[in-house]
């Protein structure tokens, strides 16, 4: 039914019209596919963070809304679906974004016309995220050319999980890394652990190694030291919503990388697709940053000697802990934005000169 070697985070069924979506919360001890079949399943595998990344929680919730209104096809429930929906993470701002394109593609419809629509949209949204993201993958591969010195590998830092199972297929931080890794480029990457959930241990270390890119996973609170040993030639994060001045807001540690980058003189860059830039946001302090469970910080989720998953605190009982998501990166500290339509200053000029280039501009 599916193509099981498609490395894709997200599968559609074009003869069933079924949706899986690979379980991240299991990676790197189990890949497992789960089939999205209801509202629910779509809001919980976002919110529980079985899908994540920007792009690909935009893309479930696309799918979602789909499956909403092949239900029911009623306005009512084209809002309640929409709201339901984009209630489960508050700051990627592609959720809101793929959740628009649906109602704009479906609203003046008649009911009965409109679960079609939405499957086609998403599918459509599918597609071009793919697209889009091998594009930035071409501009950032120009970028490291350009840090390549004779043969020597090249040393990418990254943050979290900006890789393909943050979007469809390639991923934005990660993508610049795999077409390097294709054009013959020796490339290593510094993979930070991304501390409290490890998105970068459990998810970026798995799918490089899967990859055969070479990676290694350090402490977040590594970073600086290894940029101070020269031992990093650039940062490359992802995003999760940009500011119209620049601003850029991703996971929690991606500020610190940048101060550090900055007293080092290296590049710090971010990957992102035209659907993170928030053009109606007009500076970072206006981004919505989700506090998710103190949980997440007082205790971790491993597999024991035996393979068996467990999970331990970490902390004295009634320790108490805050979790921030994401932080914001100020415009001045990020070298270039690297997107789809090329790599642009993080500024309101350089966002201007983008937004010049984007359909029906
Ligand atoms: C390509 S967007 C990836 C972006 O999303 C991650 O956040 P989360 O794992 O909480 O969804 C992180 O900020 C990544 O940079």
């Amino acid at each position: 039914m599916f193509n099981n070697d498609d490395l894709s985070s997200l599968r559609w069924d074009a003869v069933s019209g079924t949706v899986e979506i690979i379980d991240q919360t299991l990676l790197p001890h189990t890949l497992r596919w789960v089939h999205l079949d209801s509202l629910e399943a779509y809001c919980h595998a976002i919110r529980h963070m079985q899908v994540r990344g920007a792009p690909l929680i935009g893309i479930t919730a696309a799918f979602g809304l789909a499956h909403a209104l092949a239900v029911n096809p009623s306005d009512q429930n084209l809002i309640a679906a929409s709201e339901a929906l984009l209630s489960t993470r508050p700051t990627a701002v592609n959720l809101r974004w793929a959740l628009e394109q649906i109602r704009a593609e479906v609203s003046s419809l008649l009911p009965w016309a409109r679960a079609e629509a939405a499957l086609n949209k998403a599918v459509e949204l599918r597609a071009e995220d793919i697209a889009n993201c091998s594009r930035i993958g071409e501009h950032g591969l120009s970028l490291l050319r350009e840090l390549e010195t004779d043969g020597k590998p090249l040393n990418v830092m990254t943050h979290c999980n900006a890789g393909w199972l943050a979007t469809i297929q390639w991923g934005t931080a990660l993508s610049p890394v795999y077409k390097a890794f294709a054009a013959g480029i020796p490339v290593h990457v510094w993979v930070s652990e991304t501390r409290p959930r490890n998105q970068g241990m459990n998810l970026s270390a798995w799918e490089l190694h899967r990859s055969g890119v070479p990676c290694t996973v350090v402490a977040d609170n590594s970073c600086g030291q290894l940029m101070r040993q020269g031992l990093v030639d650039c940062v490359i994060v992802g995003s999760d919503r940009t500011a119209a001045n620049g601003d850029v807001c991703n996971k929690i540690g991606t500020y610190l990388k940048a101060l550090a980058a900055r007293d080092n003189g290296i590049p710090f860059y971010v990957a992102l697709p035209e659907s993170t830039i928030d053009w109606d946001c007009a500076s970072g302090a206006k981004i919505p940053i989700e506090e998710r469970d103190a949980l997440e910080v007082l205790s971790i989720a491993g597999v024991d000697a035996s393979g068996q998953g467990l999970e331990v605190n970490l902390a004295a009982e009634g320790t108490s802990a805050v979790n921030p998501a994401f932080d914001v990166t100020p415009a001045e500290l990020v070298s270039g934005l690297v997107t789809e339509y090329g790599f642009f200053a993080a500024s309101p000029e350089g966002l201007s000169e983008m937004r010049a280039l984007l359909p029906g501009a």
